[in-house]
């Protein structure tokens, strides 16, 4: 099969093995041994040697206690087996059939483990509060310790990918595949329909064969307005198609074209300045039209008249209850279905699957399976683009790079996906909210792509419609590009949309594999990652594509609870995917490779870490008027390591930010956003996960708004923090930051009462770590008493945290 004059249509280029990463991660490593060298070696001595003999018991039993659980489930039920050979020999002498005849024997032992609670509640009284506070210091840092390692996983080897588009075109231009691009909208409230019709227009405009391109909207949002924007966008798209052609503009989304140039780019060709003109005449009515009919509410009556799709509204009764809305508003079979220039235009279908109160919809998941089997029968494209209705196409090339990847003769065959990252066109200069996802799109994807293939994140991802719906990868799958399109193009007759349209009823998926094994995962917030592990886990790879020119752009969250909000879906998704059978080192386990399933666990343990992050930011600070010291002394040896690690790691982070483009502003930013996460998001998506576990709840989906208010968009430009709404995320908060506060205001007067500076030998290092927690909570201070706007910390908020803050220093005191 080896064809040696095998030209690929992609390279890929590890990236140089950097010596000072070598040095970082090995006296990063050595530095934390040491940590953990002190804190077993130092602590406290009231409890001394007898509380270390105790936990170490302790440890033993709970050891012995899971062994010894393992080693029943042998015991359960064990069987013996007897034969009768008389009566074989008698009845089937001739044919010898075998039978077996079983006596069950059960044998139950169970001792229960109480020797763990006597362990617990015994614990050696001398040293009691302090040395449970110590080994608190010490689980948190063994914690950070196996989440560091895990995050190393994503750093040893990142690979960069680069594309051959002309070698495509010369061996493929013919036999292009179809591909069909599933644009998803839920809500035309927090997604204005303009925005979403700017990415349908910006994906219809990709530089590919235009017959061979379609591209679907679901809207769960069940909207006329939708539906009547789509429709005018589809009378745009006549004009705005071969304007883009002609002079090969970038981005193709209008609105952001039109923002961004201002005037003609060849102002000296009179062509070109008349059409740009009109266009963007065209266009400014078009944005009229929509934003007209949303502002009201309503489509105007004249325009409901001249299609006939609007009568399906006559039948919806809300936007949780109605039966399927499908609209082929352009054909791309039909003749008629033309551009200006008499090209054909991409097939454009409108599609709101079935919706009634007692059936689950399944979320964006359920949208996607639904385009899936609608698609397959009016295009049935090969190849699969999804895209979210913020993410506009920035990149009209992008959809023959991924065609690089996934038609590449030798190793084209085992890709399932090809991930473009997700990028944003509203992040303002610092980055205070750390949406930009810098350091995952610009390091970390570079090294899971090396492990076996990045995750799917939702949007800006190719797919091979196979392997999306199901299919497992066998040595000997391969495409033949040249017979392929024939094959699954059907007869070239209209396609009905009345018949179709049960495949989008409710009632469909009942008793299918839908959401199981085909198509997308239910049930779980994060439905992108999940299937992509599982895609991954029966067999394939995916790549990570990242150029220069950003293949997506779309709308980051603009105040910070929805940036939080956010997050917690994505990390109780991820941790949920952690706590059920697809956890990969357990599913994953033989399907992809070792070094794939650690990656996954930086994610997919995002939500753990508020744990140990909490009880750092906390405990440590409330010892300090206590006088209890949990770090060495600055005087002591043991120091040494504390200092290099957080050094070192930090000076690692900064330098990977300002690599990867980012300043050091931004750098700070992240890190205060990672404390924010870590303490509210990543909490409330632990808890709900584990409420969900238990069968309390049941897990949602909140859609992030894509509009903000002007006042709030006008802080957003000035980088001022966004508080506002009462949130018990935000009394975490404030609370937090009020605690530490006081304790660093407690510890400098205690420093500067103590005339031998003993005080300040002990708790150097907790007051750095305490007054590093003021610094970089600066603007909650600012929130919660010195600003007047509407964007300041809500009152009540305010009254809490200082409340709550005063209470717990009384307790730390007693
Ligand atoms: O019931 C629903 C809910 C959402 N969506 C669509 O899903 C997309 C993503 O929703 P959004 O609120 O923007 O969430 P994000 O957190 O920004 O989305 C990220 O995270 C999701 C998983 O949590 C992925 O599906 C997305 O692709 C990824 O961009 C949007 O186009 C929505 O219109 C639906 O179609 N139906
Ligand atoms: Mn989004």
């Amino acid at each position: 099969m080896k064809n040696d004059n095998y030209v690929p249509l992609f390279e890929t280029k590890a990236a140089k093995r950097r010596l000072a990463y070598k040095f970082y991660f090995a006296s990063v490593f050595i530095g934390l041994c040491l940590i953990f060298a002190y804190r077993v070696i130092h602590l406290p001595s009231q409890g001394g040697v007898e509380t270390w003999i105790w936990i170490g018991m302790f440890i033993s039993e709970l050891w012995f206690t899971l062994h010894w659980l393992l080693t029943q489930s042998a015991r359960w039920n064990p069987v013996y087996r007897y034969t009768f050979k008389d009566r074989l020999y008698q009845r089937y002498e001739k044919v010898l059939p075998e039978v077996d005849v079983f006596v069950c024997m059960p044998d139950h032992t169970v001792e229960p483990p109480l020797i763990v609670v006597v362990r617990v509640i015994h614990l050696p009284s001398q040293g009691e509060v302090e040395t449970w506070i110590w080994i608190g210091m010490f689980i948190s840092e063994l914690w950070f310790t196996l989440y560091w390692l895990l995050t190393q996983s994503a750093r040893w080897n990142p690979v960069y990918r680069y594309t051959f588009k002309d070698r495509l075109s010369q061996r493929y231009e013919k036999v292009l595949p179809k591909v069909d691009v599933f644009v998803c909208t839920a809500d035309h409230t927090v997604e204005p329909p303009l925005m979403v019709v700017n990415t349908v227009l910006s994906v219809m405009a990709y530089d590919y064969p235009t017959e061979k391109l379609s591209v679907y909207l679901s809207d769960d949002g069940g909207s006329e307005l939708m539906f009547h924007a789509l429709l005018e966008a589809s009378r745009f798209s006549k004009y705005w198609l071969p304007f883009c052609k002609k002079f090969k503009i970038e981005p193709r989304s209008p609105e952001a074209y039109f923002s961004t140039v201002l005037q003609p780019v060849n102002i000296d060709d009179p062509v070109m300045a008349e059409e740009w003109s009109t266009i963007k005449k065209l266009y400014e009515d078009m944005k009229e039209q929509i934003d007209n009919a949303s502002n009201s509410g309503q489509v105007p009556e004249a325009a409901r008249k001249e299609h006939k799709g609007f009568q399906e509204w006559d039948l919806v009764s809300s936007r949780r209850d109605h039966p399927t809305i499908l609209q082929i508003l352009i054909d791309g079979r039909d003749p008629r279905a033309v551009d200006t220039e008499e090209q054909t235009l991409p097939t454009l279908v409108y599609l709101a699957r079935e919706k009634r109160p007692q059936y689950h919809h399944n979320f964006k998941a359920g949208a996607l399976n639904a385009l899936l089997r609608i698609s397959s029968r009016i295009s049935n494209g090969l190849v699969i683009l999804t895209v979210d209705c913020d993410m506009f196409s920035n990149s009209s090339g992008s959809l023959r790079d991924a065609l690089c990847f996934l038609m590449d003769e030798e190793k084209g065959q085992k890709i399932a996906f090809v991930q473009f990252p997700q990028n944003f066109n509203n992040i303002t200069k610092n980055d205070i909210y750390s949406n930009s996802l810098r350091i995952i799109n610009e390091v970390e994807l570079l090294g899971l792509d090396a492990n076996g293939g990045p995750p799917y994140i939702g949007t800006g991802c190719f797919h091979r419609r196979d392997t999306l719906c199901g299919k497992k990868y066998r040595k000997d799958y391969k495409i033949d590009w040249f017979t392929e399109n024939d094959k699954r193009v059907e007869e070239g007759e209209k396609v009905l949309e009345e018949p179709c349209k049960t495949l989008a009823s409710c009632s469909y998926e009942k008793n299918t594999d839908w959401g199981k094994e085909i198509g997308l995962k239910y049930g779980c917030p994060v439905e992108d990652v999940i299937t992509g592990l599982s895609i991954q886990c029966r067999g394939w790879r995916s790549v990570y594509y990242n150029p220069k020119r950003k293949g997506f752009l779309g709308v980051a969250p603009t105040p910070l609870l929805q940036a939080l909000v956010q997050h917690k879906r994505w990390s109780e998704g991820d941790l949920q995917i952690f706590l059920s059978q697809y956890c990969p080192p357990v599913y994953g386990r033989g399907k992809i490779p070792l070094k794939l399933q650690i990656s996954y666990c930086i994610y997919l343990l995002w939500a753990p870490n508020c744990l140990a992050t909490l009880y750092y930011v906390v405990v440590p600070s409330l010892c300090i008027h206590r006088g209890l010291s949990l770090f060495p002394k600055v005087s002591s040896p043991w120091v040494l390591p504390f200092l290099y690690v957080i050094v070192a790691k930090y000076a690692y982070s900064l330098g990977e930010f300002l690599w990867s483009r980012g300043t050091f502003q931004e750098w700070w930013n992240d890190q205060r956003m990672w404390l924010y996460k870590r303490t509210t998001s990543y909490l409330f998506g632990f808890t709900e996960t584990i409420f969900k576990l238990l069968g309390f709840t049941k897990s949602g989906f909140v859609v992030t708004s894509k509009v903000a208010d002007e006042d709030v968009s006008l802080r957003y430009e000035k980088e001022v923090m966004e508080y506002g709404a009462p949130s018990p995320m935000f009394t975490i908060l404030a609370t937090i930051s009020l605690a530490n506060l006081f304790s660093f205001v407690g510890a400098l007067k205690m420093v500067i009462m103590d005339s031998q500076s003993r005080v300040f030998d002990q708790l150097a290092l907790q007051m750095l770590l305490c007054g590093l927690l003021v610094v970089i909570n600066l603007p909650v201070y600012g929130g919660l008493f010195f600003r007047k706007d509407k964007g300041r910390m809500p009152s009540s908020i305010t009254y809490q945290a200082v409340i709550i803050a005063i209470l717990a220093h009384i307790v730390a005191l007693h």
